[in-house]
């Protein structure tokens, strides 16, 4: 499969038209390209999910480039967005500083950063730089504090307002399209409606353009919290327990190393070596 450009993905529209998982490094993105996704996502999620942060606010920028450019290796071929950690686009001096990073270094085809209203500006200096960026509204982890927690956002109308404003006037600052995380369906039914430009959801149903969901929660080897939009597809966290806990046991019990995992030698040089 061809690795899809900005113009495939403005225009996928409707339910099912983008499948989108992160990956941190090597081999999660080689199982995520051969899986045959549309798009990988390098989400500062990293922190939480592969360095054991509490929150995504501490990641920094020498953090995602180095896991930007492991999972570039794995997937050579996919769609491959990084995300922007808190306040590496606090101006848009910064943000095309550190965008261009990504797309230069890390060999990452698009950014994605989060906000609505309040960084259009940033948006807007990017894409005329010929940078594509990604939009992400509603529960925006990086801010999680002032939202309440990592809750559900547009519940009420002030929030829901922000959250279409918001999508609105990304699009107008030119992303190729939205993330929409932890809102109502109803809601995302109506911005992926009027949006020319794909969502992308994760906790917004089944409505949106595409679908994400972290890498580690959909295998399950995340057991720190499980938000209700998770679906676990398989249980790699206890396949790979029982995987170390077999090793041990053979170990110990002296079933491992065998024959078929060791290497021999001439008897006659052994004797060379130590004289007998
Ligand atoms: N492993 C992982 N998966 C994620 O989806 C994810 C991360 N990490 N880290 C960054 C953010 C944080 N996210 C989170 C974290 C926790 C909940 C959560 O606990 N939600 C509960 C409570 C909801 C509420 O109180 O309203 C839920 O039931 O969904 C949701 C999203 C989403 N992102
Ligand atoms: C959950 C997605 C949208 C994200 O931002 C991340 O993984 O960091
Ligand atoms: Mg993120």
């Amino acid at each position: 499969m061809a690795k899809l450009t900005v113009l495939d993905l403005k225009a996928k529209k409707g339910p099912g038209s983008l499948v989108m998982v992160t990956a941190y490094d090597y081999p999660t993105a080689r199982i995520a390209q051969e899986a045959g996704v549309d798009l990988i996502l390098v989400g500062d999620s990293l922190g939480m999910v592969v360095l054991g942060y509490d929150s995504t606010v501490p990641v920094t920028m020498e953090e995602m480039l180095h896991h930007v450019k492991a999972a570039r290796r794995g997937a050579p071929e996919t769609f491959l967005i990084a995300d922007m950690p808190f306040l590496s686009f606090a101006t848009p001096e910064a943000a095309l500083e550190n965008a261009g990073r990504f797309l230069k270094e890390g060999g990452a085809d698009a950014v994605k950063l989060e906000g609505g209203l309040e960084v259009v500006p940033v948006v807007e200096a990017l894409v005329r730089a010929g940078i594509p960026v990604l939009g992400h509204v509603g529960l925006t982890p990086q801010t999680a504090s002032s939202l309440g927690g990592y809750r559900v956002q547009g519940k009420d109308a002030e929030s829901a307002r922000r959250i279409v404003e918001g999508a609105r006037a990304l699009e107008a600052a030119g992303v190729w399209g939205v993330v929409l995380e932890m809102v109502p369906t109803p809601l995302a039914r109506r911005v992926t409606e009027e949006l020319t430009v794909p969502t992308i959801g994760i906790g917004a149903g089944p409505v949106t353009d595409g679908q994400v969901l972290v890498f580690h929660d959909l295998v399950g080897i995340f057991d720190r919290f499980k938000p209700k939009f998770v679906k676990r597809y398989a249980e790699a966290g206890a396949l790979m327990r029982e995987a170390v806990a077999a090793y041990a046991r053979e170990v110990r019990e002296g079933v491992f190393p065998d024959e078929a995992h060791s290497f021999g030698m001439r008897e006659e040089i052994l004797k060379k070596v130590y004289g007998d």
